[in-house]
């Protein structure tokens, strides 16, 4: 079976500077996503044109800054990472090549070979959080997963959560001891349903 070797991280989207050229639907659409999972996410947005839905949501979230005007080297300029989402892929192509130069990590959103990384479509309960990705096979079948495990999970895993962390932070004790004792703790979450009935 073919193996899907991205490697997921979970950025502090605060602490980074986001370009995103391009401010149509897919701008829009990925400008969403960071603000949604990270509404303080620091995101400067350069354009020829705004969907007036990205107008509206700079307007609610203060840390996005619409910038109107053709893409140029410059907007490269204290930037962590780039989503190079405008229309003219000729153009994704070249903001691909200066991020390149100047050791910006990219998403070419109509070019997944040039993308460093890739967003993943994303559950969320509480603390917890599921990025998921098909590889770039179907995003589609991304976006059913994250319905389906939305539905599936708990609600009152997010108390779980939070009890867990008081018990941690209680735990005395070496450190093998202690993950000895969290194992411990949490063994039930992994039981056999089977074995219970017998
Ligand atoms: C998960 C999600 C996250 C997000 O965007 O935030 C995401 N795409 C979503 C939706 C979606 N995207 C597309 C459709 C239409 C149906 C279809 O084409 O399949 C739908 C469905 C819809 O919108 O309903 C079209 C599309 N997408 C890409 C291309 C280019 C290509 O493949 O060549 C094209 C063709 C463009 C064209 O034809 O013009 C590429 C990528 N899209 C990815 C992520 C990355 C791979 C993730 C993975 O590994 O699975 C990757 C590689 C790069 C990236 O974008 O990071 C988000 C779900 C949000 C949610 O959870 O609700
Ligand atoms: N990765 C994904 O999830 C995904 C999904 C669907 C489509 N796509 C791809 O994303 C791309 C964008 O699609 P869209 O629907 O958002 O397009 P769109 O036409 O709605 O928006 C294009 C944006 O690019 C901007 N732009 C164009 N030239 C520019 C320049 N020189 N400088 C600055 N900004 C410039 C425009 O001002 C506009 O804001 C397409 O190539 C499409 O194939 C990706």
């Amino acid at each position: 079976m073919e193996e899907n070797r991205l490697f997921p991280v979970f950025f502090k989207l605060n602490r980074l500077h986001v370009l995103v050229v391009g401010g149509g639907n897919i701008g829009h659409e990925k400008v969403n996503a960071m603000v949604q999972n990270c509404p303080e996410a620091t995101i400067t947005v350069v354009a020829t044109w705004f969907l007036p839905e990205m107008e509206t949501l700079a307007h609610e979230y203060h840390s996005i800054t619409l910038l109107q005007k053709e893409f140029s080297c410059g907007d490269l300029l204290g930037k962590d990472l780039v989503i190079a989402a405008t229309s003219d892929r000729e153009l994704n192509h070249s903001i691909w090549e200066k991020a390149k130069c100047s050791k910006v990590l990219i998403n070419v959103a109509d070019t997944p070979e040039l993308c460093d990384f890739y967003l993943g479509s994303i559950v969320q309960k509480g603390n917890l959080k599921i990025a998921i990705s098909t590889n770039g096979k179907s995003p589609t079948v991304a976006k059913r997963l994250k319905q389906v495990l939305q539905e599936a999970i708990p609600d009152g895993l997010d108390e779980v959560l939070n009890k867990l962390q008081v018990i941690r932070d209680k735990l005395k004790g070496d450190f093998s001891e202690k993950v000895k004792q969290l194992n411990k703790i949490t063994e039930v979450l992994v039981q056999d349903k089977d074995a219970d009935k017998a």
